[in-house]
Parts: C-alpha cells; sequence; structure tokens
C-alpha cells in the first residue's frame, strides 16, 4: 500500500479523489490537508463521506508531506501549487498537480492567460503534462505530473490523431464546448446561482479562456506544427459533463471511414477512450461518474469539415480519474486500478 496525500479534499476535485481511491487496492488515504479546516473531520463539512475512514484535516506544511506520503495530489486553485508543490518536490516527494500552475511550458504564456505569477522556471521544466493516453512514459517517470484541465483533456483526445495526420488545417480549429457547473468548484458566486443559471445556456471567457493555450500548446506539439484553436466554453445547467464540438477544416478529401480507422489505431489499448460508431452522438450521461472519453467521428463532405464529438465526466476524466490514471502509471500499476469501468446511468 502507498500512502497518499490530498490538499483540498474539502473541494470537489479532492472529494472526488477521495471517492474513486476508497476503493483502490494499493493505497492508503494517509493525509487530508486544508487551508481552513485544519483539525476537523472531512465529514463535518461533507456529510456524504460519513462511513469512509479517513484522517481529519491537517495543516499545510511542506516538511510534513513530504515524510509522510508517497504521493501528493493538489486539488487546489491556481497559484496554490505553483508555491507549494517546489516546496514538496525539493524534499524529494512526488506530486499530482490537478491546477492549471504546470501545464504551461512557458511562464510568460501562464502569465497572460491566467493573469498571475508562474511556477518557477526549472520546476515548469521538469512537469510532466499528465495527458495519459498520449504521454503515459513520461508520466511513469516523473516526479511532477501537471494534470490536464477539464476541456482540454476532452479536446486534446478529439483532436490529437487528427493533428497528426496532416489532414487539417492546423490554425482551422475551432473547439466549442459545454460544461456543467461543478467544473466551476465549490465555491459560491453569482456566476453559478441556481436561478440565474438554470434554463439557461451562455458562452463565458470567449477567446480570453485559460484553457485555449494549453489545447494549442499540446496540439502543436504532437502534431510537429504549430496549431491555433478558437476555443469557446459554454455553461449549462447540468451538475457534471463535458460536451466538446470540435471542427477542422481537412485539406484533402476523406471519408468518415477512414477517419474512424484513424481514432481506432490511435486508441487501440487504451482503457478509456470509447471510440463510438461513425456518426453518432455521445452523451455526457454515457460517461457520468466514469473515466471513459467516448469520441465520434464525422466528415461533411459538403462543407469540407471534419466534426469531432467528445465527452467526459469533469470531475472524473477532466480531473480527479485522470489524477489516479496517473498516479497508477507512476506507479507501474495498470491504467485502471481502482477506477470505475461502468458509467452511473441514467
Ligand atoms: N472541478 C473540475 O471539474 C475541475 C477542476 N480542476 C482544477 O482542480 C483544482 C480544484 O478545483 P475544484 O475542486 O473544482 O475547486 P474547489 O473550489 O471545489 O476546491 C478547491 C479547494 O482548495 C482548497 N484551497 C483554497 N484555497 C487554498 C489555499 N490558499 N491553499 C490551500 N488550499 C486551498 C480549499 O479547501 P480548504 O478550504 O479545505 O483548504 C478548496 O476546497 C482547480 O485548480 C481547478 O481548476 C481541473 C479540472 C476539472
Ligand atoms: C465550468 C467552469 O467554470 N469551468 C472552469 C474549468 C476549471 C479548470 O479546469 O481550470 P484550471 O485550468 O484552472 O484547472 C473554467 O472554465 O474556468
Amino acid at each position: 500500500m502507498i500512502r497518499v496525500g490530498i490538499v483540498g479534499a474539502t473541494g470537489y476535485s479532492g472529494v472526488e479523489l477521495i471517492r474513486l481511491l476508497a476503493g483502490h487496492p494499493h493505497v492508503q488515504v494517509a493525509n487530508l490537508y486544508s487551508s481552513s479546516a485544519e483539525g476537523e473531520a472531512l465529514d463535518s463539512v461533507l456529510p456524504h463521506v460519513q462511513h469512509v475512514s479517513l484522517p481529519q484535516l491537517s495543516a499545510i506544511d511542506a516538511e510534513q508531506m513530504s515524510a509522510a506520503n508517497d504521493v501528493v495530489f493538489l486539488a487546489t486553485p491556481a497559484g496554490v501549487s505553483a508555491e507549494l508543490s517546489p516546496e514538496l518536490l525539493k524534499r524529494g516527494a512526488r506530486v499530482i498537480d490537478l491546477s492549471g500552475d504546470f501545464r504551461l511550458e512557458s511562464g510568460e504564456v501562464y502569465r497572460q492567460w491566467y493573469k498571475r505569477e508562474p511556477a518557477p522556471g526549472e520546476w515548469l521544466d521538469r512537469a510532466v503534462y499528465g495527458l495519459a493516453e498520449w504521454n503515459a512514459a513520461q508520466v511513469a517517470g516523473a516526479q511532477l505530473v501537471a494534470n490536464p484541465g477539464c476541456y482540454p483533456t476532452a479536446a486534446l483526445l478529439a483532436l490529437i490523431p487528427l493533428a497528426q495526420s496532416g489532414w487539417v488545417n492546423p490554425r482551422s480549429w475551432i473547439v466549442d464546448a459545454k460544461s456543467g457547473v461543478s467544473g466551476a468548484g465549490r465555491g459560491v458566486s453569482l456566476g453559478v446561482h441556481f436561478s440565474e443559471i438554470n434554463d439557461s445556456i451562455h458562452a463565458y471567457k470567449v477567446a480570453q479562456h485559460q484553457h485555449t493555450p494549453e489545447i494549442e500548446q499540446e496540439l502543436s506539439k504532437k502534431g510537429g506544427v504549430e496549431h491555433v484553436v478558437q476555443f469557446t466554453p459554454h455553461l449549462v445547467p447540468m451538475t457534471r459533463g463535458i460536451l466538446v464540438t470540435a471542427y477542422g477544416q481537412l485539406e484533402r478529401a476523406v471519408t468518415t471511414d477512414e477517419v474512424h480507422q484513424l481514432y481506432r489505431s490511435a486508441y487501440e489499448g487504451k482503457p478509456f477512450v470509447r471510440l463510438r460508431k461513425p456518426g453518432s452522438h455521445p452523451r455526457t450521461k454515457e460517461v457520468y461518474g466514469s473515466n471513459y472519453c467516448d469520441i465520434s467521428v464525422h466528415v461533411d463532405e459538403r462543407t469540407g469539415r471534419v466534426i469531432v464529438l467528445s465527452v467526459i465526466d469533469n470531475m472524473v476524466k477532466g480531473a480527479a480519474g485522470q489524477a489516479v490514471q496517473n498516479m497508477n502509471l507512476m506507479f507501474g500499476w495498470p491504467e485502471a486500478t481502482g477506477l470505475p469501468l461502468v458509467p452511473l446511468f441514467p
């Protein structure tokens, strides 16, 4: 058994980590850390974990955290990990960061999109981008894994095979995405007020969302040329789930079946990518509570566009589930260890 510590356990991704790790055969949730509820039991904040055997919430202390855990998950807002992770890493800890602090290779790009100070460059250089399906070997040897953002996970799994094919104009990508409200975390604000978001849908951060450079960075790395993405997120009145509808302009004539075959080869043997029938319409409900990303491809011969649909549960494949998948790779266990294989339905 390895000892796992979680920072931000009172938040949505942190408590989702607890749900998943409680069923993991090689893990003991040894330490939970909180910046606001030190000394309390987690079930006093979140009663749904009553009867789950968990340690009390402890204060954040890099020395203790490094000594008392084999791996530390940071499920904290942007900016926390940039300061805390170097302190943990210096002391030899292994870290899986669910925030955006180590995903962007350039500190300058981070400063521009996150509007805050980046982590020190020496540590940014050491982070491995934890898109498990594409970076498994690097994740296995990493001390610091930057768990991908929720929208980038759905977008990159949908687009990397095509980015590598050279069939699509790399500057033509349009990624339209819709997210459930849990993506915004547990903090309360007018932006997630029930009476203002229910029965309604809206776009936000048009041309300004911090996941734009993350998607572009990874598509460009995998595609071998610069890729440019027009990314528009929307908030929809549901709790979990992301649907990405992505469009690219084809530079050669290909059929839906050829694109489907490309994806079949790309994701063969990957336990969490389920390629759906060509021309089908995956629904967020079909991956709810699971670590799957379901993908379908379509070619519109009239417009010369390829359209890729992908769905994930933002809390699982988009956050905690992918983090557990990365932990499995880091410790040499099969990728799917401890992760639920049947979504919650309906
Ligand atoms: N929700 C989602 O779908 C996804 C979230 N993420 C990322 O994961 C991270 C966590 O998100 P989420 O769980 O939604 O957020 P929440 O707001 O639900 O939880 C964040 C937790 O972080 C802790 N925290 C707040 N401030 C500090 C601080 N200064 N120092 C230490 N801990 C602090 C809080 O716990 P306490 O008060 O106990 O310290 C809080 O419960 C974010 O970076 C987010 O962007 C990534 C992908 C998807
Ligand atoms: C619905 C909703 O508000 N979603 C969040 C996604 C949070 C996230 O994953 O952002 P990080 O890059 O900081 O991890 C958003 O759009 O900002």
